[in-house]
């Protein structure tokens, strides 16, 4: 059997109308892991997504989940798979609990397997079993779609931005849920606009541009990538315009005291930063230095690209 969670060689996807969406995109998800698919607005991630949960056909390419191809074995590849989708779509008269005993009932989950209470407790949604699902609030919907793509307990969930729109805690909760569920030996992929969250959650991220892979590596390691790094100097006098020097990639003025220089970690230190602002002639009184983060690697991926 196949080692990956999902494995994509050389996906491609052109739309009616001409849009090429996905350019030969090959990449695996290990499993066991949580994973980070990220890129800016119309990169093709949903577009990836959809081919994963059937909804849109691919033009050419493989995709296998769990093992199974997607062509091959379209029962089991989809049965391995529960995913959250980006838009909200539910029947407003049904309540949360029938939501998802009926899901339970389309996946053919035999009614003593099914744990739909179980999992509206783990949602926090336990009080709403009973409540019409249009009196839901926007956070406590997207709770229920988790849910509800855990009704056949897959092996992989796909949370395409599960978080858009829903407020600080109630990502945090739902964050809290999907770690659970990794701990517990679900391979979760996600796409989300929250950088800094990407960052803490997942073990793993790749990164697609204008429908190709430009990045696929472990966190740490691509978020080690970045070459720029930041130095806030503050100064002994008023200055009216930054001190210029090789060194300095970029170079501003925050208030009167301030410089906050950019500079490349592959060519220069930061002692060499700070003796050039000396050797403008200024006294320095305090120095932060800010690590880069996935946000730095990924503006400086994309916009190369
Ligand atoms: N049904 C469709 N017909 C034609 N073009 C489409 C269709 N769906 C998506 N596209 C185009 O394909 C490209 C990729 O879209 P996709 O929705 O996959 O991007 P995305 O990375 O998910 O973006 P976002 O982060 O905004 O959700 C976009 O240029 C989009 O306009």
């Amino acid at each position: 059997m196949d080692e990956a969670a999902i494995s994509i060689q050389g996906l491609g996807k052109t739309y009616r109308g001409g849009k090429r969406a996905l350019d030969g995109v090959s990449f695996d998800v290990p499993r066991g892991q949580i994973f980070g698919l990220l890129g800016p607005n119309g990169a093709g991630k949903s577009t990836l997504i959809n081919i994963l949960s059937g909804m849109v056909r691919k033009t050419e390419g493989r995709a296998a989940i769990w093992g199974f191809d997607i062509d091959a074995h379209p029962r089991n590849a989809k049965a391995s798979i529960g995913i959250v989708p980006q838009e909200i779509v539910f029947d407003p008269f049904f309540t949360p609990l029938e939501t998802l005993e009926l899901f339970a009932g389309l996946y053919g989950v035999p009614r003593a397997e099914r744990r739909s209470m179980e999992l509206l407790r783990a949602v926090h949604l336990e009080d709403k079993a009973n409540a019409y699902s249009r009196t839901l609030s926007g956070g406590m919907k997207r709770r229920l779609l988790v849910a509800k793509a855990m009704v056949h307990s897959p092996p992989v969930l796909v949370l395409d931005e599960p978080t858009a729109g829903v407020d600080i805690e109630l990502r945090q909760q739902l964050w809290a849920y999907v770690r659970e569920l990794n701990d517990r030996g679900v391979t979760v992929v996600l796409t989300t606009h929250y950088l800094e969250e990407a960052e803490e959650l997942c073990d793993r991220i790749a990164i697609i541009n204008h429908g190709r892979l430009i990045a696929n590596e472990p966190t740490r390691e691509l978020v080690g990538k970045a070459q720029e790094k930041r130095v806030e100097v503050t100064v002994d006098r008023d200055i009216a315009v930054p001190p210029a020097a090789d060194c300095f990639e970029k170079i501003a003025l925050r208030g009167e005291r301030v410089l906050e220089i950019t500079y490349s970690k592959a060519k220069v230190n930061a002692g060499q930063v700070l003796s050039a602002v000396q050797a403008a002639g200024l006294g320095i009184v305090d120095v932060t230095t800010r690590e880069a983060d996935l946000e730095d690697v990924f503006l400086s991926l994309t916009r190369a690209a």
